[in-house]
């Protein structure tokens, strides 16, 4: 925890951000295309990651992406360094009394349930004996059991009593489920409810007992059997709902007043002298944050912590004050493991009806998260004060303590590393850096007894005035002896005198500060008492109220999370687009090409033509002065008519020759014409006798059967005319 400022009361910590690359197997059902499939995404160091731009969909190109966090884990890191890297201090802070976070965020099959430790491997525990070695597979969760149930074998051994239990909350399309009622599937009452205070707690979800990890495990594993997964395109086993297990520990042992705060070990978070002293935090006692119900007295009232009703891991009794002047302090903290469904993109998944509702809502609650990331991260935030959208979602109202509140958090980013899924990949990393500007304010959950109960205050300040009008009164016998004039008084008594001299005036000044606090009490009691009975009238009201407005919540998150849907869908729309714009850019320079090939062409026909003329020129000339065949001027058409810039109309021009007829095909009235002008034989061209201007049949031709290939080439018989230049 390295980013951390201490600013009084409490300490400032910044979210902890560490990504994880998930190895993509060879059976991974995500990675079907293996042109898709090239490593896109490489850990640099223990701290940097690289995402290749090239492998990003058109339009999300930019330069080399290179994104720092507080951790990065590769390939190769398995889940016990992962856990002894990220996770382990996290856990110690726990200990420690801080409320703790972890969550895991990524695209589906990324390997977030793999790494909390709420996947198969988990189920292949066996918590019927101690935990020796576990699989390698198997993730965080059972891995912090383990690790706290170890540290409190040491705290107890000291005399402290601990208490630790579980809870395991579903969130699935925006309802609230508990994993481990008895009564799972019926309809229950888990409520996210916002105290006086600030606080927000819920209410109505199962505490479990637990004594060691393997209960612990055991109640994981029962809340896996009936979480929501199920099968996608992208996950075999894919969550279909945001999961919360929480572990709640109480820890009391006895300290003297105002050294309590030094009891806890933490480097992080101290308290102020204030909040330990003067003032104590009133703890968060019955309602405490993210709901966990702690012991408590019914109507609210504060009370004596209660000795619990179950404690569960207990050390011996609670040694008794070996002098007057020491209490009991409690602390109470939970760790909060989220594993959140994965972000996905329909298509991808391919999900329709129930697994697109599912989905549609999965995406809501991670598009509202992302948004209070985005506001809790803004650095203007520190100067103004900027609304952060928690009502808009479920998971951000369940989250709201662990992000921007009292809480040490950490968040770990998994990522696919192939090119596949660069998109998402880089979205996560994206989310994850914004993340990491978040600040908590963290303070220790820990509490005097007897600080918010004003009897006890009461009885105190009795107490100590007693107390004082005994020492009044011995100093007043030693004053009025009547050896002290006459004789030094023996040095024994003088200390004696001296001790209770300073115990006098320490006993005052308690008795000083209690008063205040009992003043201060009282008129905070009279100016309640009068709106406790409204408020007690009042109560079944504002519950009524306040469920009507969870279930138009409810309603509004999911109609947030269509719109936000149709909005990825546009963008989704808009992407394509750009690409297919793209495509046509493309085709538009290819056209330019031909174009310019086409003009290229015209130009060697042009001259080739040219050509063609010269040599009309020339037999016209050579016909002038020979006399024996027979003069002939026709047209010619050319038999490229790809290098037409019309294709249909073939160039025509006059062509004037002397040609040397040497036969006819009556069949399909082709002639074979040759002209007198020297030529290879290859030369053989072949023109419409239309164009010509030749007699269909001239009689005066020698009849003569056209060759095999003559044959195939003239296709419109009748129509053409063969001729072989020489
Ligand atoms: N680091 C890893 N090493 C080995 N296998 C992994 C790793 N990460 C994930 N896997 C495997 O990949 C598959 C998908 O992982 P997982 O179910 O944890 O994904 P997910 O992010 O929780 O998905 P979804 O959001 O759909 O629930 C599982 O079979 C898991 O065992």
């Amino acid at each position: 925890m390295a980013r951390e400022r201490d600013s009084g009361a409490s300490a400032l910590a910044a979210v902890q951000v560490a990504v994880r690359i998930r190895p993509d197997a060879v059976d991974d059902i995500t990675q079907t295309v293996s042109r898709f499939a090239r490593p896109a995404v490489e850990a640099t160091s223990a701290t940097s990651v690289v995402l290749e731009p090239s492998v990003l969909p058109v339009g999300m190109r930019d330069s080399r992406y290179t994104f720092n966090f507080d951790q990065v884990h590769g390939l190769d890191v398995n889940q016990i360094e992962l856990y002894h890297e990220s996770v382990e201090p996290l856990v110690r802070r726990f200990m420690d009394g801080f409320n703790t976070t972890i969550f895991a965020y990524g695209q589906t099959s990324s390997g977030k349930s793999y790494t909390m430790g709420t996947s198969e491997a988990t189920n292949s525990i066996c918590t019927d004996t101690p935990f020796v070695d576990m699989d390698l597979h198997v993730g965080i969760i059972p891995r912090a059991a383990h690790q706290i149930f170890q540290s409190l074998q040491d705290v107890t051994a000291e005399g402290e009593e601990c208490t630790v239990s579980v809870s395991f909350l579903e969130l699935y399309n925006e309802d609230l489920i508990d994993l481990l009622s008895d009564a799972y599937g019926q309809r229950n009452n888990i409520q996210i409810r916002e105290t006086r205070t600030g606080d927000i707690v819920w209410t109505g979800l199962a505490q479990r007992s637990v004594s060691n990890a393997q209960d612990v495990v055991k109640l994981l594993q029962d809340g896996m059997a009936v979480r929501q997964t199920h099968e996608t395109e992208m996950n075999a086993q894919s969550s279909r709902s945001h999961a919360i297990f929480t572990i709640s520990l109480i820890r009391k042992h006895r300290a003297k007043p105002g050294a309590q705060t030094e009891r806890a070990s933490s480097s992080l978070g101290r308290a102020s002298p204030e909040r330990a002293f003067a003032t104590p935090r009133t703890p968060k006692t019955g309602l405490p944050t993210l709901g966990v119900r702690l012991p408590v007295s019914r109507a609210g009232s504060p009370t004596r912590p209660q000795t619990p009703t179950r404690p569960v891991v207990r050390g011996t009794p609670l040694r008794r004050a070996p002098v007057e002047d020491t209490v009991i302090v409690t602390t109470t903290s939970k760790l909060h493991f989220v594993d959140l469904a994965g972000s996905e993109r329909l298509k991808r998944t391919a999900a329709t009806g129930d697994r697109a509702r599912e989905g549609i809502a999965i995406n809501s609650g991670l598009h509202a998260l992302g948004n209070v990331i985005s506001v809790l991260s803004d650095p203007g935030r520190s100067k103004r004060p900027i609304h952060v959208p928690y009502r808009d979602s479920k998971l951000t109202r369940l989250l709201q303590d662990s992000l921007g509140g009292n809480a040490h958090t950490l968040m770990i980013a998994c990522i696919s590393s192939t090119e596949g899924n660069a998109g998402e990949t880089l979205n996560t990393l994206q989310y994850a850096q914004r993340a990491r500007n978040i600040r908590n304010k963290v303070e220790r959950n820990q509490v005097e007894p007897g600080w918010d109960n004003v009897a006890y205050l009461q009885s105190q300040v009795l107490s100590l005035r007693h107390e004082l009008e005994l020492v009044h009164s011995s100093r007043e016998l030693v004053a009025s002896s009547p050896k002290r004039t006459t004789h030094p008084m023996p040095s024994e008594h003088e200390r004696e005198l001296l001790a209770w001299q300073e115990k006098c005036s320490a006993l005052s000044q308690k008795n000083i500060q209690l008063s205040f606090q009992l003043v201060q009490r009282e008129q905070e009691q009279r100016h309640n008492s009068s709106s406790v009975d409204f408020l007690q009238a009042a109560e079944p009201v504002i519950v009524e109220y306040e469920k009507t407005v969870d279930a138009l919540e409810g309603q509004l998150s999911m109609l947030k999370a269509a719109v936000a849907h149709l909005e990825h869908s546009v963008q989704e729309q808009t992407s394509e687009n750009v690409a297919l714009s793209d495509r046509a850019t493309k085709a538009e320079r290819q056209m330019d090409v031909l174009r310019s090939t086409m003009r290229d062409l015209h130009e060697r026909l042009d001259e080739r033509n040219a050509r063609v003329e010269a040599l009309e020129t020339e037999l016209r000339r050579a016909s002038m002065s020979t006399s024996s065949t027979t003069p002939l001027s026709f047209s010619r058409s050319s038999r490229s008519s790809s290098m037409s810039s019309d294709p249909g109309v073939l160039p025509q021009r006059p062509f004037g020759g002397i040609l040397d007829y040497k036969g006819r095909n009556p069949s399909n009235r082709t002639y074979r014409v040759t002209t007198t002008q020297s030529r290879a034989t290859s030369d053989v061209d072949t023109y419409p006798t239309s164009q010509l201007g030749l007699p269909r049949s001239p009689s005066s031709l020698e009849q003569q059967p056209l060759t095999k290939r003559h044959a195939s080439e003239t296709t419109s018989p009748d129509e053409l005319l063969t001729v072989h230049m020489h």
